[in-house]
């Protein structure tokens, strides 16, 4: 029986969730007090009326005596007016300073919430993408939401309950000295027993809140998962599955959430009981008292009722420390958060671009592997991209030619080797003036929850109206635009499901088009659209591509064709570079892709057109 009372929650055995670092409480203030500092003014002013209060419960108790001993005990109804007056506006006045209390006291703490869930946030996106490849989103948001939350019931309600409880106890431990030192004596002998019990209690109830943490976070991991591939799921008829995988990770919550019960549950009526006891003795040793004539009757029964009020800020800062060691299991999710650090550095100190660069992009002998895996994805990678000019990038699949516009980008660095724009090193440039002259069109194109008109301004949000449209007719997305109910105005949905295929690779080349930025990346724009929508956008992306440094990673031939240089990566190195008729001529591994796609043409210079639809696999 007891072996089950204090049976630790099952591990999440399937580790959806990474544990965080143990830190201590003392670490906890050390990094979010300067977060409440801003409040302290007002948490002192929750403070002092914190110290009023029980001085109002202390004066109310001690008219109780009063009563009893001047007013029934003599049967002398003369001072009964006062009294009453006085036990009104006691009252009354406790009343408005519990409202003013409670509601400061949740001003600060919401105000603190939200003041530390958006620093949480702007941390997560000053993160690199190596982060958010490796961390389960779900678990993210649950840290976000929850974990934030448990903090503040640690940093600042946890103070201003601390701060009660020590007022309370002093006071009332002050008064029942002053009744009676021997009665009081007696009282406290129970004390330390409360001690040794909290003391048991809390490291029970700090594993178990982990693990009931970290659940959460499992359960909000599994259901983003699941629910973001809705499509797939029903297609494969995996509900079933997923329902389990769902079904396990709750079942463990309610188990983890049960064993927290079970022994936070347990700790309350242990502290009754000793309570009781405590009473029974005093009332011995007060009985002993009265029939002795050292104490009146009002006495001992205000003596009890100030007990009474002491041991329920004991209880609390009993439980407190149970409340103190949950929170701080919420506490390390948070401060794991915080402490990653972005992989890609901004330099101290950047080397500032030209207003107008030119786009010269120079590849030198990269090499790189992603973090925490044993192989290189790319090993000696050199070629470089003229302004002006288009360089395609192919290869089979997981040849590494996604990873190099990651590099492009400065998502990642690489592990050897550097990557010059005008003949600047990436890394010596700030990042956002790099991202600010480039402009993506991928594969799966991304798209805000907004309306038409936001998403293709993401690419450049000071630009006007007429640039907007102008942009967009580039695109050949003016027309679709306008059928739609609200033109400009119409929400995409999340991530556009919405628009078709097409439309949205069309709204992303508007973005690019908008953002008119001298360095162009296309992963696979065509790669997700059947032939005639891929067809579609071939005339708009050619005008994207115009007088810009453009790098393609595309299967499709006729962007591919048009390249002045087309780089072919085997297993992360260039086997092959030159134009589409050299490699042809060269008849090896381009070649031999193209003659898997297009096995009715004899390959070898010169070279026939492409069908417009001409794809090749990848
Ligand atoms: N975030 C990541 N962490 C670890 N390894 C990765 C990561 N992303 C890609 N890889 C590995 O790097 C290799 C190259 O991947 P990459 O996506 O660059 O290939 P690709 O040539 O673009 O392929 P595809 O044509 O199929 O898109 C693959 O072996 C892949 O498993």
């Amino acid at each position: 029986m007891v072996s089950w009372l204090f049976r630790p929650a099952e591990r999440d055995t399937e580790g959806l969730v990474e544990r965080a670092p143990t830190v201590r409480v003392r670490e906890v203030f050390r990094r979010f007090w300067p977060d409440a500092r801003q409040y302290r003014g007002w948490l002192l002013v929750s403070l002092v009326l914190v110290l009023v209060s029980p001085l109002l419960d202390a004066a109310a108790i001690w008219l109780f005596k009063v009563l009893i001993d001047d007013v029934l005990a003599p049967r002398n109804f003369s001072l009964f007016p006062a009294i009453a007056v006085a036990y009104a506006l006691i009252t009354l006045v406790a009343g408005a300073l519990d409202f003013c209390g409670q509601y400061l006291a949740t001003w600060i703490g919401e105000n603190f919430l939200n003041k530390l869930r958006t620093k949480v946030f702007a941390h997560l996106h000053t993160l690199s993408i190596g982060f958010f490849d490796r961390r389960r989103i779900g678990d993210t948001l649950s840290r976000l939401t929850g974990d934030v939350a448990a903090i503040e019931s640690l940093v600042l309600s946890g103070v201003a309950q601390t701060f009660a409880s020590v007022v309370k106890v002093l006071l009332f431990a002050g008064v029942l000295f002053y009744l009676d030192w021997l009665l009081a004596l007696v009282s406290l002998v129970g004390a330390p027993l409360f001690w040794v019990v909290a003391k048991f209690f809390a490291r029970r109830i700090r594993e178990a809140s982990r693990e009931v943490r970290g659940r959460s976070g499992s359960i909000s991991t599994v259901a983003e998962e699941s629910l973001g591939n809705a499509p797939l799921i029903q297609a494969y008829g995996r509900e079933q599955a997923e329902v389990d995988r769902f079904t396990r990770q709750s079942r463990g919550n309610v188990s983890a959430a049960l064993t927290s019960v079970r022994v936070g549950a347990l700790f309350s009526p242990l502290v009754d009981l000793l309570e009781v006891v405590g009473v029974m003795a005093i009332l011995g040793v007060g009985i002993y008292e009265l029939s002795a004539d050292r104490i009146s009757l009002g006495g001992l029964l205000v003596f009890l009722v100030y007990l009474s009020q002491l041991y329920t800020p004991v209880r609390n800062l009993g439980q407190l420390s149970n409340t103190v060691f949950a929170a701080s299991a919420s506490a390390e999710r948070i401060i794991d958060l915080l402490d990653q650090r972005p992989l890609v550095q901004n330099p101290a100190h950047p080397i500032p671009l030209p207003r107008r660069i030119t786009g010269r992009l120079e590849v030198d002998r990269i090499g790189f592997r992603y973090p925490d895996t044993a192989a290189d994805v790319l090993r000696g990678v050199s070629f470089c991209a003229l302004p002006g000019q288009t360089t395609a990038v192919v290869g089979a699949s997981g040849a590494g030619k996604s990873t190099l516009t990651k590099l492009l980008l400065r998502f990642y660095d690489p592990t050897h080797g550097r990557i010059l724009l005008d003949g600047i090193d990436l890394r010596a440039v700030d990042l956002d003036a790099l991202r600010a002259n480039i402009a993506i069109v991928l594969q799966e194109t991304l798209l805000l929850d907004g309306t038409i008109a936001d998403n293709i301004l993401a690419g450049r949000s000071d630009a006007t109206r007429e640039q907007l449209v102008e942009a967009a007719e580039a695109a050949d997305a003016h027309e679709f635009i306008q059928q739609l109910p609200e033109g400009y105005d119409t929400r995409v949905g999340q991530r556009g499901r919405l628009l078709s295929g097409g439309q949205r690779q069309r709204i992303a080349i508007a973005r690019a088009m908008i953002r008119d930025a001298p360095i162009l990346l296309l992963d696979e724009p065509t790669t997700s659209l059947d032939a005639e929508a891929a067809q579609r956008i071939l005339a708009p992306l050619r005008r994207l591509m115009a007088g810009r440094t453009t790098i393609v990673i595309s299967h499709n031939l006729l962007t591919v064709r048009d390249a002045q240089q087309i780089i072919y990566l085997d297993r992360g190195t260039i086997t092959e570079a030159g134009t589409h008729d050299e490699l042809l001529a060269n008849n090896n591994g381009y070649a031999h892709l193209y003659r898997l796609h297009h096995p009715e043409r004899p390959v070898g210079p010169p070279e026939t057109p492409a069908r417009p639809d001409g794809h090749m696999p990848s």
